[in-house]
């Protein structure tokens, strides 16, 4: 192959237009007149004219960091909040909200015609407010000693850098609240905190995790060592300056990868869970389940799930990647049965719970890899009406599609939190016989930033 020689240079300074906007957030310039070298660059707007820095330059692309806006979209904002987009936290800060929608609702599209499907995308259900922020339930703030002082913030990309932060704009204002208060006094009482260039040190992060309706509040301190130092002192300080702490506990999570918490956890103060509500459902959370972040979304998200799923009361139901069971318990009381899988044993053990805190007796949940759970149920004649899969970001199967099909249930209802890999997989679920039934529905969870939640319902051909 020809060498060639990428088309910007480290530093320089060049003028693009945004082109496209990628699935990231990210703004996509063209660097050459063939449209063959792309150039990324953060808090850009479709249609910009942009004075741009080249901070890196690959073989095949190059990142440039946006200097001057020469032509700004219309709906380009300025919220004051540019440590957002440094944090990698809220890419989409500057877009009027309107405009993430809009985009959202598109990507969705594009995604879906790459996979080679041409589909109807209704417009994403929202949060009411025009600006939503201030939705998270939890999160996961790393800390360090830095300049003699423990700071809480997010690390510099590429770096062991700590950058403090207060306002994450997307949390609910107390979860900010208590991360401070509880650095203050881990602060106070000098305890350690691990520090990713020797790999020493106690605290790594401070989880906190509140329920919406409830008001429960759990914090966790997680840790490189199996006990902190002056454990008892840093305790009784944190249950007197927190005084809506329902739960306090020690993650031990010693290694040094990338996996925030582990599964070994001590509960130091109060309860081992949380409560929370989703509609008129109560459900204890602990601190390894997956727990859906923003808690009003949530709610309209499932509504839309059991309203797309049009749901019998005959009907046998499947809640594949069922977390803490919540999919399956708020529409058990609309069916004949809920048959579920998860595979955390955390989630399955709070999943059962719940069954029993909400009195609901026609439903089970299985402590299984889902893939070999579909296999076993198939291979055991079950014939369910109605499945619900919620995967993670990387999606089904093929496996798992195949013996989906072979259950032939009337109507999959598929919850994605990735369209790319929900449109793979909607592809599949075609060539196995079934049919994207209706508008997808895209659900904005995640306002501020690029992601979004969809809906889409596939029914069995025939
Ligand atoms: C996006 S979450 C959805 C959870 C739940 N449906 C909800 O709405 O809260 C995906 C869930 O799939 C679980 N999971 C991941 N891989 C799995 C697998 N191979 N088999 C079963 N569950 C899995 C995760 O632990 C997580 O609870």
């Amino acid at each position: 192959m020809a060498k060639t020689t990428p088309p910007v240079k480290l530093n320089e300074t060049v003028t693009l237009t945004i082109d496209r906007i990628r699935q990231n957030g990210m703004g996509l310039a063209w660097a050459n007149d063939a449209k063959t070298y792309p150039v990324y660059i953060a808090n850009t707007m479709l249609g910009e004219v942009v004075d741009v820095q080249i901070i890196q330059v690959d073989k095949l692309s190059a990142y440039g960091a946006l200097k001057n806006v020469l032509k700004a979209n219309p709906e380009r904002i300025d919220a004051k909040r540019d440590y957002l987009l440094e944090a990698g936290t809220a890419p989409l800060v500057n877009w009027a909200y309107p405009a993430q929608k809009k985009w959202k609702q598109s990507l969705v599209k594009d995604n879906f015609a790459a996979a080679g499907l041409t589909v109807q995308v209704a417009e994403a259900v929202t949060m009411d407010e025009q600006v939503p922020s201030y939705y998270r339930n939890k999160t996961v703030v790393p800390v360090k000693w830095q300049g003699g002082q423990l700071q809480s913030g997010f690390y510099q990309r590429g770096t062991h850098q700590l950058v403090p932060m207060m306002d994450y704009f997307v949390n609910d204002r107390r979860l900010d609240e208590v991360i401070v208060v509880v650095r203050n006094l881990l602060e106070k009482l000098a305890i350690s905190a691990y520090d990713p260039d020797t790999g020493q040190g106690a605290i790594r992060y401070i989880m906190v995790r509140r329920g919406y309706y409830s008001k429960e509040l759990m914090v966790v301190l997680v840790s490189n060592e199996p006990t902190l130092p002056k454990q008892e002192e840093v305790v009784r300080a944190i249950v007197s300056e927190l005084p809506d702490l329902t739960s306090l506990i020690l993650n031990k999570a010693p290694k040094k990868d990338y996996v925030q918490l582990s599964a070994d956890n001590e509960t130091l103060y109060g309860k081992d869970q949380i409560e929370d509500t989703l509609l008129d459902k109560r459900f204890l959370i602990g601190p390894n389940s997956f727990y859906q972040v923003n808690p009003v979304m949530t709610e309209k998200l499932y509504q839309t799930a059991a309203d797309l799923a049009k749901l019998k009361s005959t009907d046998l139901v499947v809640d594949a990647y069922a977390g803490i069971g919540t999919i399956g318990m708020s529409v058990a009381d609309r069916v004949k049965q809920v048959i579920g899988v998860e595979v955390v044993p955390g989630a399955v053990a709070d999943a059962q719970k719940n069954l029993a805190l909400n009195g609901i007796t026609n439903a089970t949940y299985i402590l299984k890899d889902a893939p070999e759970q579909f296999v076993e149920w198939q291979e055991a004649g079950v014939h369910p009406d109605v499945v619900f899969v919620d995967p993670p970001r990387r999606g089904l199967t093929p496996e798992l599609i195949e013996k989906t099909a072979s259950m032939e249930p009337d109507r999959v209802v598929y919850v994605s939190c990735n369209p790319v890999t929900a449109a793979r997989d909607c592809a599949l679920f075609k060539k196995v016989g079934y049919e994207i039934a209706g508008p997808i529905v895209p659900v904005d969870q995640f306002p501020q930033t690029a992601h979004i939640e969809t809906v889409t319902v596939l029914k069995k051909k025939g």
